[in-house]
């Protein structure tokens, strides 16, 4: 198979949502044995395609007389792969992406399909001067939406709750290239001795401001030039994200849940702050995802850590009373991470937002029924969608006067007003973040 044909069949996979884009790619490249330069143009034409994709239906929607959801899903792939070649890239000539996009529809499709490929691509080279994204005061929702890559709902809301001026802020955060940020496993190695490490072998490595365990790699590694992580010494997460065990903030001798733990990024990074007197239960609805906790706590040396196959939203008639601490790391919209999932932007729907809501509430109430008089519950999400996080909370809190909240800030070096911390990325220069920290009465 050649390289086109290799991006087209994963952007068909990803497109028809059945696997991640960075997964995806990373089983293509290590099952096809590329050559450095392929394997640069088939990386392009994967992340490229799916980058650019909202851009590129926008070109299809105006040349084409049939409509996108009408389209042969392969087709549109080709459609898009094609285009994106055209209007993106420089050194790929008009001629050889359409030719060879139409060769893709014959191998893929039938003659039909190579027809309408070539009538299409040619239509919009003809056609290019048209495909110029609007300026931002021509057109505002469009601009943002086609210069930074969302969907135009989502501009549309976060203009709503920001404004247009903290939204391009918003986007270009977005649209930075993700640094890779670890935290040490301060069981075995402290921050200090494992920066030392890293950058004696010349790594740019710098502490995290806001975490106490985090470092981040300002050059994009591969992940066999850190050793420690293979060593246990090390385990990537996200700073927003190590935030929320120091809210919770666990101590000795405790008992704590973790009701949806999977893989274990937070579970972990308790059970190393609480010590190995204590015993921290990582919950989750799939089993198979009960086994990444398992291996990721055997693989930084916790013996402190047990897996329990169990609904959050039931949790409470079977575990009441029974824990010091628990954290409700709920499911969520994911806004505040999408730097990282490239893919994950265009499968957002608005009904994701309005259904969540009603399942966090349900986790929390069970959950909090878990936590022992004087105990602490901890609700944390990675959105910056109010519905899903204050909200939740309040309406909680309603119903539930025996919890009262705490300064969440109290207890991390973010300072935040108010009781809850809402990291915003366009404000803090970290990943949306929610936590909320509640104490229940003796
Ligand atoms: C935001 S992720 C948790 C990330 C995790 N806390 C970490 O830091 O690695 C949410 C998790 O909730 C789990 N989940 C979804 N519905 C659940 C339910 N009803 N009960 C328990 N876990 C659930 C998902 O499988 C997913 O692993």
């Amino acid at each position: 198979m050649n390289v086109r044909e290799l991006a087209c069949q994963s952007l068909f996979t990803v497109c028809q949502d059945k696997g991640y884009s960075n997964i995806i790619v990373s089983q293509t490249l290590q099952k096809y044995k590329l050559v450095d330069r392929d394997r640069r143009f088939y990386t392009e034409l994967v992340y490229g395609t799916l980058r650019h994709l909202n851009y590129l239906d926008w070109i299809i929607t105006a040349v084409s007389t049939r409509k996108i959801i009408k389209l042969d899903p392969i087709c549109l792939v080709i459609l898009r792969m094609g285009l994106y070649q055209i209007f993106c890239l420089t050194k790929v000539p008009e001629s050889a992406a359409c030719n060879e996009s139409v060769k893709l529809a014959t191998r893929f499709g039938n003659k039909g399909m190579a027809k309408f490929v070539n009538g299409i691509l040619r239509n919009g080279i003809r056609r290019r001067m048209e495909f110029n994204i609007p300026t931002l005061e021509e057109n505002t929702i469009l601009h943002l939406s086609l210069t930074y890559h969302q969907q135009q709902w989502l501009i549309k809301k976060w203009i709503a709750d920001y404004g247009t001026e903290e939204t391009v802020a918003l986007c270009r955060y977005f649209e930075t290239i993700p640094r890779l940020c670890i935290r040490a496993n301060t069981t075995k190695i402290s921050r200090d001795e494992l920066l030392h490490n890293l950058q004696q072998r010349d790594m740019d490595a710098e502490i995290a401001p806001y975490a106490p365990e985090g470092i981040y790699l300002n050059t994009i590694p591969s992940i066999h030039d850190i050793p420690e992580l293979q060593q246990g010494l090390a385990f990537i997460q996200d700073e927003s994200s190590m935030l929320v065990a120091h809210v919770l903030d666990p101590k000795p001798n405790e008992v704590i849940f973790d009701v949806c733990a999977a893989p274990g990024g937070k579970t972990t990074h308790i059970a190393s702050l609480a010590g190995d007197t204590s015993i921290v239960y990582g919950c989750d609805i799939y089993d198979h995802k009960l086994q990444l906790i398992e291996k990721n706590a055997q693989h930084l040396g916790l013996s402190n850590v047990r897996v329990l196959l169990q609904d959050a939203a039931t949790i409470g008639e079977i575990y009441a009373d029974r824990a010091d601490r628990v954290l409700v790391d709920a499911p969520c919209s994911g806004l505040g991470v999408l730097k990282r999932k490239l893919d994950l932007r265009w499968r957002k729907k608005p009904m994701d937002l309005k259904r969540l809501p009603e399942l966090q509430l349900t986790m929390l109430e069970s959950a909090s029924k878990c936590v022992k008089p004087g105990g602490i519950l901890v609700y944390s999400t990675c959105t910056m969608n109010d519905d899903e996080n204050v909200h939740v909370v309040e309406a909680f809190l309603k119903r539930h006067p025996e919890f009262k909240p705490e300064k969440a800030s109290d207890y991390c070096s973010i300072y935040k007003e108010g009781s809850y911390i809402q990291l915003l990325p366009q404000i803090d220069n970290l990943d949306g973040f929610f936590i909320a920290r509640l104490r229940r009465g003796e």
